[in-house]
């Protein structure tokens, strides 16, 4: 069952929040919208809601007009990052809400909602708090009754608003995994907005990369990673280095070494080159860029350091433990050679 969006373009006022947006989730699929703030990810949310209309463009799912219909008739699930949970009603009355207010010809009877109710409360884990209030539970747990709540009316499309942003990282990590599991065995059409690309590229199947108002990539994670569109999408994407080379073809010239570059139509001459931490080379006599270690990092399984070159460019690089990076000290002498760069012409 997937979801079509069109030219949509929304302004307030004269700003263009969305400008001629167009994109298609797939039936089954884990979209995620990553933009920076201000890049319209909410906006787009609400429409597809029935929250908002837009200005022009069309949204279809199934063929079928979604704009036609009111808010309740598109049958979507949604969870916000503040948790929406009616706090004088327990975990049980919360998750049974959607189903409770339906007019009594669509409701389901006492006990097949009592039924519903039990069985998501098993899904998100929760089997024994369903008598709690929201006040009770900690944010996570608060999270996942909200996602009960909008799963509870079996919804054609879960849209999710950056359901984890309030909470710490490691809950939120915690929450990642869970929320992938649950999506795999509902096979809800899911579209959750984020700007952490990290979030982004670790649930999605595909990310729609959003920059003012207007769609900059779409693509799976490794694509995006991989095969960047634009600078913006490389830069947003994760920490970088920017230099100058001279480009020729597929190779980068730096001063006594060269590096292979993926590099954006038909560039040549001087550059700015960007690479990624892991995509460089540490040595003790060179090739590469002479400079001091300002800062060695535990990244979770890896190594960050940051050096200063003798211009003053700070580089950020990563590696394996067991490389030779780990036998650094701070100030020590270092040589960095990217070992593969992208040139967006910018
Ligand atoms: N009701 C409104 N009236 C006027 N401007 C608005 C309104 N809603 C959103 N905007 C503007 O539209 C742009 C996009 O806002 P939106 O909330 O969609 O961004 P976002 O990507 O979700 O950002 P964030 O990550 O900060 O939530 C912003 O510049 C915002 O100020």
């Amino acid at each position: 069952m997937s979801l079509t969006v069109q030219n949509i373009t929304k302004s307030f006022s004269d700003f263009a929040a969305l400008d001629n947006v167009s994109f298609e989730a797939h039936s089954g699929e884990f979209l995620a919208l990553l933009g920076p703030s201000g890049s319209g990810k909410t906006t787009l949310l609400r429409l597809l809601a029935g929250l908002d209309q837009p200005d022009s463009g069309s949204v279809t799912f199934e063929g079928e007009d979604y704009l036609a219909l009111n808010a309740r008739e598109r049958r979507i699930g949604m969870v916000f990052q503040s948790y929406a949970l009616f706090r004088h009603m327990t975990v049980e009355q919360n998750i049974a809400f959607g189903l409770n207010v339906r007019p009594s010809k669509d409701r389901p009877s006492k006990a097949e909602i009592k039924a519903k109710v039990q069985s998501l409360l098993k899904l998100i884990q929760l089997e024994d708090l369903g008598k709690r209030f929201p006040s009770q539970l900690s944010g996570g747990q608060r999270q996942r009754v909200a996602l009960a709540r909008a799963l509870a009316i079996s919804p054609r499309i879960l849209l999710l608003d950056e359901p984890f942003g309030a909470l710490d990282a490691l809950v939120r990590k915690d929450l990642r995994r869970w929320l992938r599991r649950i999506h795999d065995e509902t096979g809800v059409t899911t579209i959750f907005v984020t700007h952490d690309q990290e979030e982004a590229l670790d649930l999605a199947d595909r990310v729609v990369v959003l920059k003012d108002g207007q769609i900059e990539q779409i693509g799976k994670p490794l694509e995006l990673y991989r095969k960047p569109a634009s600078s913006f999408v490389f830069d947003f994407l994760g920490t970088n280095n920017q230099v100058t080379a001279t480009v020729s073809g597929a190779e980068a010239k730096f001063d006594g070494f060269t590096a292979p570059a993926v590099v954006s139509g038909e560039l040549t001459g001087p550059q700015v080159v960007r690479f990624r931490p892991f995509d460089a080379h540490l040595s003790k006599d060179g090739p590469g860029f002479k400079g001091k270690v300002l800062s060695i990092l535990p990244a979770g399984a890896n190594l960050r350091l940051e050096l200063q070159s003798e211009d003053g460019t700070v580089f950020e690089t990563q590696h394996a433990h067991d490389s030779d990076a780990s036998d650094l000290a701070l100030n020590d002498t270092v040589y960095v050679k990217p070992i593969k760069v992208y040139v967006f012409g910018n």
